[in-house]
């Protein structure tokens, strides 16, 4: 039997790191999508054969022994609540990860093999199957492709917790933007959609500087707890940031004066929003040096994502001439970065299945 499922990446228009602390956070799916495929045998329980995950893009290829994996973790693959078990079996799980020798220049791939051991064992059990991942995101650059490969993975609420294991304390917002695509506004695990009523074209610049969710996560945790009162003020202004950009998208526009004047108050609140980033200690020079280019064109960018490197949103007024834009990424793209413009707000998650064999149910299954 073979089952397929793809979620989108995202951007955070505005509120990360604050959305961790109890903040407003508004995010938007991109159509850049991991796939994933599981083939599996239709007959169940046998402790025979092997689990293989093939990451397609990076040419690499994992494998246990089921009995290895049963013999390792034999607290997954019950009825309790694998989410139970999460902090006790994560020991063994790196046990079973360590074994693989992951080459040392992708030793960031340590946290997404190891959620895909506790995703793949809590729900699927003991049973060998083919799992080959692909993906157009790239990997640790602010898009959310941590949360796309969880909830493509695990279709289902199992993504969280596979999420804790690649970032320590998620706000749950990449997820659930995942799953459910659009655009959404994200408060302490509540979400409200949000259509938009004007056109948003974001221009996506990938530093290609690497860096880690669950540091950078960290690091403003341990700033708001060295200085709570003034880091409350700070979660406090992009609570109110995330509100008011929600409500500028929503409302209407019709004519091309009202977008302009919309797109304006956008703009100065993604300058807000990264200001206050760079407050909370995770903007980078490389990000800067790409704001420093977009406002030589005035226009207003803010990191997306985690920060520290990785991707950055540029606001494309929907009156501004392609050639500006062909200029603008001729020249960041000569300092070394890379642009994307895609579209925002496409479908969430999607899965299919198929088998060629008359015995199998398909319905429900991973
Ligand atoms: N396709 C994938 N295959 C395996 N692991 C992945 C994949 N996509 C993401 N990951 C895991 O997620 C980590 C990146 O997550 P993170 O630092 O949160 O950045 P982002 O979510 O912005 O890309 C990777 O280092 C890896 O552990
Ligand atoms: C910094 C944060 O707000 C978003 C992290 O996104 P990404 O992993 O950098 O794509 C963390 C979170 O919300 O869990
Ligand atoms: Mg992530």
């Amino acid at each position: 039997m073979e089952t397929r499922a793809r979620a989108p990446g995202k951007i955070i228009l505005s509120g990360e790191h604050a959305v961790v602390h109890g903040a407003t956070a508004v995010a938007a799916s991109i159509d850049l999508y991991t796939d994933v495929l599981i083939r599996s045998s239709t007959s169940s329980g046998t402790d025979d054969g092997l689990v293989e995950l093939q990451l397609k893009d990076m040419g690499l290829v994992f494998s246990w022994p089921v009995q290895r994996i049963k013999e390792t973790l034999p607290e997954l693959g019950t009825a309790l609540s694998p989410s139970f078990f999460l902090s006790e079996s994560m020991k063994s799980i790196a046990t079973l990860v360590e074994e693989q020798n992951i080459p040392e220049a992708k030793i960031g791939l340590f946290g997404g093999v190891s959620a895909f051991l506790f995703l793949y064992t809590s729900i699927q059990g003991f049973k060998p199957a083919t799992v080959v991942i692909t993906s157009d995101l790239p990997m640790g650059s602010g898009l959310g492709s941590s949360a796309a490969f969880c909830v493509a993975l695990s279709a289902a609420l199992l993504a969280y917790s596979g999420e804790k294991i690649i970032h320590g304390k998620p706000s749950g917002i990449d997820n659930t933007v995942s799953t459910f695509g659009n655009m959404i506004m994200f408060r302490l695990g509540e979400l409200t959609r949000i259509t938009s009523n004007m056109p948003l074209r974001m221009l996506i610049t990938n530093t290609k500087v690497g860096r880690n969710t669950k540091a950078l996560v960290a690091g403003v945790s341990e700033r708001a707890s060295r200085h709570p009162d003034a880091m409350a003020a700070v979660f406090s202004a992009v609570d109110s940031i995330s509100k008011e950009l929600s409500s500028i998208i929503q409302s209407p526009a019709s004519d091309e004066l009202s977008i302009t004047e919309n797109e304006e108050k956008l703009e100065e609140l993604m300058e807000m929003n990264q200001g206050l980033l760079q407050s909370m200690g995770v903007s980078h020079s490389s990000i800067e040096a790409v704001l420093r280019t977009t406002l030589k064109y005035k226009l207003a960018s803010k990191l997306t994502g985690a920060g520290g490197g990785g991707c950055v949103l540029t606001l494309l007024p929907a009156l501004l001439a392609d050639a500006v834009v062909d200029k603008v990424i001729a020249e960041l793209e000569s300092c070394g970065f890379q642009c994307l413009v895609t579209a925002i707000g496409g479908k969430g998650l999607e899965i299919s299945s198929s088998c060629n064999s008359s015995t199998c149910h398909p319905s429900g299954e991973i």
